[in-house]
């Protein structure tokens, strides 16, 4: 059964004036789904008219029932005034997780290497810091389905590979994870499918082979896939 169901015929950020429109995919329980296209080709919108963040979408969204879905910002958004270790304190009172989910936060925020760090304030941590704590904080609710922009934004290579073996584990335990990413050789590496976004509609999608395959990519590379805008100088 699919964990989310988009089908999108148009949506935007004004009533009636479409930003993206005829995007339609599903995500399945162990599936990692990358999303890709150029920059302003609609992957956050989408993102957004999931999440019901935009006031114009015309069409359906659904996730499974019971499904619970977290989300990772591309730019880390944390509260000035708690501790990195009070947002986890905080998330677990909202959602009622109760001790033992507070005991796992220790242990993702262990491997994470955050631990000396959690009576500091993350608005004074390092870009890849900040984006580790957000993970961490995503991680610890036990999602359904991550939808994630940008994950590997400022991580350091032993971070990147942290996420990239998290990533893994949570798909094998069943999630369904959303990604965007412009880092497109790791996409291509560990995505079981692909959406190709393209000014604001669907280009492409399924496997890396169809993907390929629709885009006319004849040299194996999701490169291929996005279209390379020249902007012309103004007069
Ligand atoms: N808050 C907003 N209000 C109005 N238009 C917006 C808003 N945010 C984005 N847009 C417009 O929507 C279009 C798609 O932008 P979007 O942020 O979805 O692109 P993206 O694919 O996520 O790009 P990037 O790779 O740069 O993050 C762009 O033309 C952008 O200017």
């Amino acid at each position: 059964m699919a964990l989310l169901e988009v089908n999108i015929q148009q949506a935007g950020y004004q009533i009636n004036k479409k930003t993206i429109s005829d995007i339609h995919f599903s995500i399945r329980q162990g599936e990692l789904m990358g999303m890709i296209g150029a920059n302003g080709a609609g992957k956050s919108t989408t993102i957004k008219a999931i999440l019901d963040e935009l006031p114009f979408v015309e069409g359906e969204i659904s996730k499974a029932e019971g499904g619970k879905l977290s989300y990772i910002p591309e730019r880390p958004l944390y509260y000035q005034e708690l501790t990195l270790w009070e947002h986890f304190e905080f998330v677990a009172a909202v959602e009622e997780l109760g001790e033992d989910a507070l005991h796992y936060a220790k242990e993702i925020l262990r491997q994470f290497r955050l631990s000396a760090h959690l009576h500091k304030f993350p608005g004074n941590f390092s870009k890849g810091m900040q984006q580790k704590g957000m993970l961490a904080l995503a991680l610890f609710t036990k999602p359904d389905l991550l939808i994630i922009d940008e994950p590997f934004m400022g991580l350091d290579p032993g971070s990147t590979k942290l996420l990239l073996d998290l990533l893994e584990e949570e798909r094998s335990k069943g999630k369904g994870i959303l990604m965007c990413t412009h880092i497109l050789d790791t996409a291509q590496r560990m995505c079981d499918t692909f959406i190709i976004i393209e000014k604001g509609r669907m280009k492409a999608k399924g496997q890396l082979d169809e993907v390929l395959k629709q885009c006319g990519a004849t040299d194996g590379s999701l490169y291929s896939c996005l279209e390379v805008e020249v902007e012309e100088d103004e007069e």
